[in-house]
């Protein structure tokens, strides 16, 4: 049978003499973390057109520190177009296919416009291939957890939060997301869905807001003109899934102290809830000082944290990657995140490697926070909380 037919139980030993071996059991030291990659998905990945040769930067850093020995490697394939069907529509589906196979057809050249794949979102030659392949990668991770073979599951070249049912949008082409978290749901009751990106993760939200099994909290940039323009506080879901979205909007010059304050708080309210029993965290990396978004003061501590505080639950957690287009940074940011949930000190002496001098002059491993104006009133901050403790206060009571 073709290779990506096979059955997916084949992939990961699940036998128990054969788990239990390798201390099946999550001990305080550290966890069972599985990393997703292989030659193809970052060669694929790294042509990526505003995020040209990223996966490489950040899978060789990774290397360079000698990570990857300390992780149970599972090499992916890309996704069945049944499980990309599980969210998104056949008619979407078709024409990005269409498009990418560079069919000059007129006709599918019309409906682009109907999908979003329009000059901001262009559907360039291999972008199925590519973005099948990204999304083979979640749901591998995804099979990884549901499978009882690892605790944490990580994809950063997966994380691509805005593509929606029948519509590509913010270079988001096929929402992997979505397919994980519904990949997560034949076995978990309730996941919860955390999104650090700069962006709000519309794609997301919108694909589970009218149900109360998957809980949305998006922590990003909500500002006149900014994409994708929702995200205000007031979203709260609707139907069974009213107040399972939770939206944190911020302005420009958040810090670290305030960022991981904020997660701390409202994560902790919508643990303590929703009782989840898996989560998925979009890592994106824009929000990091020196990133071209030019918004957010955070260090790579701020995410470090972060994560940290979601993995000291100790729930199978799924880690993907996003946006984040000062490469160096976002290397950086995933290789720290991928040291801390294993547990690992680093060197902050950047390894000598194919990419080092991208980590001129400094050559260290975390950044330092920016020094941009606050527009953050502690006012909004402290009505913000008050907002998501009501709605989740209320949304207990249903
Ligand atoms: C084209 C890129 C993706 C890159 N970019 C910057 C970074 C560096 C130079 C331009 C953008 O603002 N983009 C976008 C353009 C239109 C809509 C959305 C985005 C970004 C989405 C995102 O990051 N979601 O998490
Ligand atoms: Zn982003």
């Amino acid at each position: 049978m073709a290779d990506d037919e096979k059955d997916e139980q084949s992939t990961f030993p699940t036998d128990e003499t054969e788990t239990n071996k390798e201390n099946d059991r999550r001990d305080e030291r550290s966890c069972r973390v599985a990393y997703v990659f292989n030659e193809e998905l970052i060669k694929l990945s790294d042509e990526l057109p505003k995020i040209k040769g990223r996966a490489s930067i950040v899978h060789s850093l990774i290397r360079s520190y000698g990570l990857l020995s300390k992780m149970r490697l599972i090499s992916p394939h890309k996704a069945k177009l049944t499980d990309i069907l599980l969210f998104h529509s056949s008619e979407y589906i078709d024409c990005l296919q269409k498009l990418s196979d560079e069919d000059d057809d007129e006709k599918w050249m019309e409906e682009a416009e109907t999908f979003g794949l329009t000059y901001d979102c262009p559907a360039y030659p291999g972008i199925f291939d590519t973005a099948s392949y990204i999304t083979g990668a979640s749901v591998k991770a995804a099979q990884a957890l549901s499978h009882n073979y690892a605790d944490v599951a990580i994809n950063w070249t997966g994380g691509w939060h805005h593509a929606k049912r029948d519509e590509a949008a913010g270079f988001c082409y096929i929402n992997d997301i979505v397919v994980a978290i519904l990949i997560l749901r034949q076995k978990f009751d309730k996941v919860l869905y955390v999104d650090l990106d700069l962006h709000h993760g519309d794609g997301v939200e919108d694909a589970f807001c009218a149900t109360s099994k998957v809980m949305t909290v998006s922590f990003h940039k909500h500002a006149p003109g900014f994409f994708p323009g929702t995200g205000s506080s007031d979203d709260c879901g609707m139907g069974k899934g009213q107040y399972y979205t939770v939206n944190v909007p911020l302005q420009d010059g958040m810090n670290d102290e305030n960022f991981v304050s904020l997660v701390k708080r409202v994560l902790g309210t919508v643990y303590k809830s929703f009782k989840p029993q898996a989560v998925v965290c979009q890592c994106g990396a824009d929000g990091l000082d020196g990133d071209p978004m030019a918004s957010f003061n955070l260090s790579t501590d701020a995410l470090v944290d972060s994560v940290q505080f979601i993995t000291n639950w100790k729930l199978p957690l799924l880690l993907l990657g996003g946006g984040g287009y000062n490469m160096a940074n976002t290397a950086r940011c995933w290789t720290a995140i991928t040291a801390s949930v294993l547990k690992e000190k680093l060197p902050s002496d950047i390894p000598e490697h194919r990419f080092f001098p991208l980590y001129g002059p400094d050559y260290e491993l975390t950044t330092s926070q920016g020094n941009r104006i606050d527009r953050n009133k502690d006012s909004h901050l402290q009505n913000v909380i008050a907002a998501v403790d009501n709605r989740l206060l209320h949304g207990s009571k249903s």
